[in-house]
């Protein structure tokens, strides 16, 4: 769980990047002396010296190779074939997969590296997989596994620090994963497994006056309301998933799910109310859910549900990080509750799921007992976790054609009203299928919104849409593209110094006299982080001169220039920070973000300032959390911030900044998640459209075992 979530090498390859072996002029080959030949006579000392020289290139992390030297001092009879063939499936996991495709692989080796793009010339270049590979097949890798010793294809066997699945599905491919990420992935089927098989029994009849009550609108007959479809689906499931892009609702139908489930627990003879845990993977996200799911709970009209009168106070609203729900340790990856310590809740709702990366998702259902329930609210579309796994992902790769089994479309029909698309139907549809809805109606941006079209053209992989549409969008637009800001970096600072001028202006021009009472710098604070949203810029990629430190550095002097800042580094007020490692002893997490302002002085010295950082607190209260800036060891600047950054947040204006080259970053996920972080305005800054037209076409495709379900 560590690691700079920024650098290219942490995600997905995309797919349509062309393989090495393929490109039309590939570097020269390597010198034979320096290709150990995995058929014949290489040694293991060959290949590590090998890993050597793509760790020198920063091809491989100093680290797979290390696994792969350990894995040789362990058992000294693995070929070099299985050597190498652990260093790419650590690697791999470095790049946010949770293990090694063989076959994909054996088609395109060079994708499982960190190389430089194609037209990047080579000095001397070492051979690469495809020159180690060339003539080796799958069943070879497979047989120098076997007799490596490394890999064990199940848990029973005498663990060895791999595992290797040969599955018998036709279409699916042998996986090599490390141990760790292998159980992981298992521990996740079992407990969806688990839940899948053992469904709640529903009176139909209370389900049907439950969503008549909570969905004022009435049903109309070809236009499917899934929000009701996603309660009712919920209501039958100990596991279940709401998925859906912007504004599509998702926390509206977990609101009235929670009403739903809620009036049923206290329905039922006990009488007892469910105990129920919202949370999600990070601060900021906890704090944008605990905003929203309390408003919407308050407007909630309950008075067609049982229990009425006490069932608002058993809705909660309190959204806490999947870290403090499961009892995080400083400076350890384990957790105070876990299968022999499981939090006694009954359901737990999990928002923005898609950035629970494998390992936190095995954590937290281990932390559960088989009988809590459990759903899942996300969007699929977007960005997965940087860390290893996209669960969400995985678990709704077949979410747009539903795969409804009949007799579930008709209990959906007589419960909710609402007849479901046949096409949406399929006799052979699987469990999980069952368990999950898309909500497919945006209701922020509607059908003639620019955002809206933009992200939908986006998500089809249908570039030249997009790019038709920035480029066709008038004044009058919600989106735009001035071409020449991403070709001219002094525009580009002038301008987001133009967008940042009046957060910073209004931040001086009321500040609080130093002796003001506490409860006003408060409420300045507030009102200066709330407008701090009004715009963000966000960058692709970490490094060069569109890189997010780049521009950071950049900004900070431009702002200083325009006489808006009062330093050019340093600490300095209107600095915008995000914390980038949980710290517990202040009870600040990774990814909150704070404005350092001229504060009150700590212990009340009021006739002067103290610089310290405005953070919102987590219980969505007024407070600030005020921390002093020598107590924040590590925090980056974020006038602007790298879209995986940006991902739980929201901005009235958001600028997508593209850079002028090739990267593997840039992919339809990440300019999707770009596109989708803008309320009501958003900006493309990139000089060259066919960079962005092939980041729409270039997908992250993550590697995952999780298919059976
Ligand atoms: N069925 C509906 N009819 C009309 N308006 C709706 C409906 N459902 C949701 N909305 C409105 O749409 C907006 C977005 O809803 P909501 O916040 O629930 O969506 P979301 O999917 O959780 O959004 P986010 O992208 O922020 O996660 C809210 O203003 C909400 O009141």
């Amino acid at each position: 769980m560590s690691g700079d979530p920024h650098t290219p090498d942490l995600f997905g390859a995309p797919d349509s990047e062309p393989s090495r072996l393929t490109s039309s002029a590939p570097p020269p080959g390597p010198s034979p002396a320096a290709q150990p030949d995995l058929r014949g006579q290489a040694t293991a000392e060959q290949l590590l010296e090998l890993l050597a020289r793509w760790t020198e290139r920063g091809w491989l992390r100093p680290l797979d190779r290390a696994l792969a030297r350990f894995c040789h001092q362990q058992c000294p009879q693995a070929s070099p074939l299985a050597l190498l063939l652990v260093a790419l499936t650590s690697h791999q996991v470095g790049r946010g997969h949770v293990c090694l495709d063989l076959a994909d692989l054996q088609a395109q080796p060079d994708r499982v590296l960190s190389l430089p793009p194609d037209d990047e010339p080579l000095d001397d270049p070492p051979p690469t997989p495809a020159d180690l590979l060339l003539g080796l097949t799958v069943p070879d890798c497979i047989a120098a596994l076997h007799s490596s010793g490394l890999s064990n294809e199940t848990a029973a066997a005498e663990p060895g620090p791999l595992v290797l699945t040969v599955p018998d599905t036709p279409g699916r491919s042998p996986l090599l994963y490390l141990r760790r990420y292998w159980q992981y992935e298992r521990q996740i089927e079992s407990a969806l497994q688990q839940r899948l098989s053992a469904p709640v029994p529903v009176d139909d009849s209370q389900l049907t006056q439950g969503l008549s009550a909570l969905f004022a609108t009435p049903v109309s007959g070809d236009r499917p309301d899934w929000q009701r479809i996603a309660c009712a689906l919920a209501a039958r499931q100990r596991f279940a998933i709401i998925t859906g892009g912007p504004g599509t609702g998702k926390t509206t139908t977990v609101v009235r799910l929670l009403a739903l489930l809620q009036a049923q627990a206290m329905g039922n003879a006990d009488g007892s109310p469910m105990r129920i845990a919202l949370t999600a993977p990070t601060g900021k996200a906890a704090a944008r859910l605990n905003e929203s799911i309390g408003g919407q709970v308050e407007k909630l009209d309950l008075s067609g549900l049982p229990k009425s009168d006490s069932l608002r106070d058993h809705i909660p609203e309190e959204v806490t990080t999947l870290h403090r729900l499961l009892g995080a340790r400083p400076d350890s990856r384990h957790f105070r509750h876990h299968r022999g310590n499981p939090l006694h809740l009954d359901l737990v709702v999990v928002d923005e799921a898609s950035m629970v990366d494998v390992e936190m998702m095995a954590r937290l259902l281990d932390a559960l007992p088989a009988a809590t329930r459990v759903i899942l609210l996300g969007d699929k579309d977007q960005l997965a976790s940087v860390e290893a796994g996209a669960v969400l992902g995985n678990l709704c790769q077949r979410a747009e054609q539903a795969h409804y089994q009949p007799e579930l479309a008709a209990w959906v029909q007589a419960v909710t009203g609402c007849k479901l698309p046949p096409e949406l139907t399929d006799p052979a549809g699987r469990p999980l299928d069952q368990a999950v809805t898309m909500l497919r109606v945006s209701h922020r941006f509607g059908a003639d919104s620019g955002i809206g079209q933009l992200a939908r053209a986006v998500n089809q992989g249908d570039g030249q849409t997009a790019l038709q549409q920035l480029q066709q969008a008038d004044q009058a637009a919600d989106i735009a593209w001035p071409q020449s800001l991403g070709r001219d970096t002094q525009a580009l600072l002038d301008w987001c110094v133009d967008r940042l001028r009046p957060t910073l202006e209004w931040l001086a021009a009321n500040q609080p006299p130093p002796d003001a009472e506490r409860a006003e710098f408060d409420a300045w604070a507030q009102a200066v982080l709330a407008r701090w949203s009004d715009f963000q810029l966000l960058c692709a990629v970490r490094g060069g001169p569109q890189g997010v430190d780049q521009m950071n550095q950049q900004l900070t002097r431009a702002l200083h220039q325009a006489g808006l800042v009062q330093a050019d580094h340093g600490w300095f007020a209107g600095r915008p920070v995000m914390v980038t490692r949980n710290d517990y002893s202040l009870g600040l997490m990774n990814g909150d973000i704070g404005i350092t302002l001229q504060g009150p002085a700590l212990g009340g010295a009021g006739d002067q300032y103290q610089l310290r950082v405005a953070f919102p607190t987590s219980d969505g209260s007024q407070a600030i959390h005020w921390v002093l800036p020598s107590r924040l060891q590590t925090v980056d600047t974020v006038y602007a911030m790298t879209v995986h950054k940006s991902q739980g947040s929201e901005f009235d204006h958001t600028a997508l900044l593209l850079p002028a080259y090739r990267s593997p970053v840039l992919t339809r996920e990440l300019i999707y998640t770009g596109i989708t972080r803008a309320r009501s305005r958003f900006t493309l800054l990139a000089g060259d459209a066919g960079l962005f037209q092939e980041a729409v076409n270039t997908r992250v495709r993550r590697v995952s075992g999780l298919w059976g379900l």
